[in-house]
């Protein structure tokens, strides 16, 4: 079926991970396609965690073969946080409480109510399959994350809204189509602008925990490449990759 920008989408009543499914789809794919579960028995979130995926609560992965080299490619992680943002700004209308959290969480009253999650399932040149999941209208209690990490918390329990995850697919394919466009006519510049002027804690000091060290800044800037840039007392850093702690 075809879908706002041309995308396809089907809706699984149940799936392992639908990042999993959408790695065992990706050949087969006439095209960008949205593959949505209502339930998920094995979710996955980033660095190797697990991710709760109650009934109810959003689970769907977008598989395609973008346009651009490596660091082009790597930068739809900022495409997708941004058009989720979108999203539950217009569903909710709760945009004053929603912000970004580099590289790709979306924070609601403070709290992480989704989670992205970037993959290569054929390794590095070939399809890209991002997985987003939303916390609709449950959340996992504080003692499931690291000390120190943003708490999980729910659309439903932080605004009174119940969206239903078809509605928030709808909307999420829309939302990114749109801004897919314009990272490929415009670049990353009005991506990125529009990411930073979302983004919470700029201009405080954050902590960013790489596997092998913790570096401690002022939260700058987002580069051109979407690396994060701390003023730390050793001089500016950009970081690639990191859990960010605030
Ligand atoms: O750790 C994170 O913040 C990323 C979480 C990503 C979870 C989503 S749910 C849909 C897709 N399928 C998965 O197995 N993981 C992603």
């Amino acid at each position: 079926m075809s879908w706002p920008g041309g995308y396809g989408r089907r809706v699984l009543a149940e799936v392992d991970s639908t990042n999993a499914e959408a790695a065992r789809l990706a050949d087969t794919l006439a095209g960008p396609e949205w593959i949505c579960a209502l339930r998920q028995t094995a979710a996955r979130g980033r660095r190797g965690r697990p991710w709760a995926n109650p009934p109810g609560n959003f689970a769907a992965t977008l598989v395609f073969r973008p346009e651009g080299d490596a660091r082009q490619v790597a930068l739809r992680s900022f495409v997708a946080a941004l058009a989720l943002y979108d999203a539950l700004a217009s569903l909710t209308r709760a945009e004053a409480a929603l912000s970004l959290k580099w590289p790709n969480d979306v924070l609601l009253s403070g709290g992480k109510v989704a989670g992205i999650l970037l993959e290569y399932p054929a390794g590095p040149g070939g399809p890209l399959a991002i997985g987003v999941g939303v916390n609709l209208i449950a959340a996992p209690g504080a003692e499931a994350v690291e000390p120190g990490a943003v708490p999980p918390v729910s659309v439903l329990a932080e605004t009174g809204v119940r969206l239903s995850p078809e509605g928030v697919l709808d909307a999420l394919a829309e939302a990114y189509a749109r801004h897919e466009g314009a990272l490929v006519t415009y670049g990353f510049g009005p991506i990125r602008e529009a990411w930073l002027a979302r983004a919470a804690r700029v201009g405080e000091v954050i902590t960013a925990r790489t596997g092998r060290e913790e570096r401690r800044g002022t939260f700058e800037t987002v580069d051109d490449d979407g690396n994060l840039v701390l003023k730390t007392a050793e001089g500016r850093v950009r970081i690639a990759a990191a859990d960010v702690f605030f």
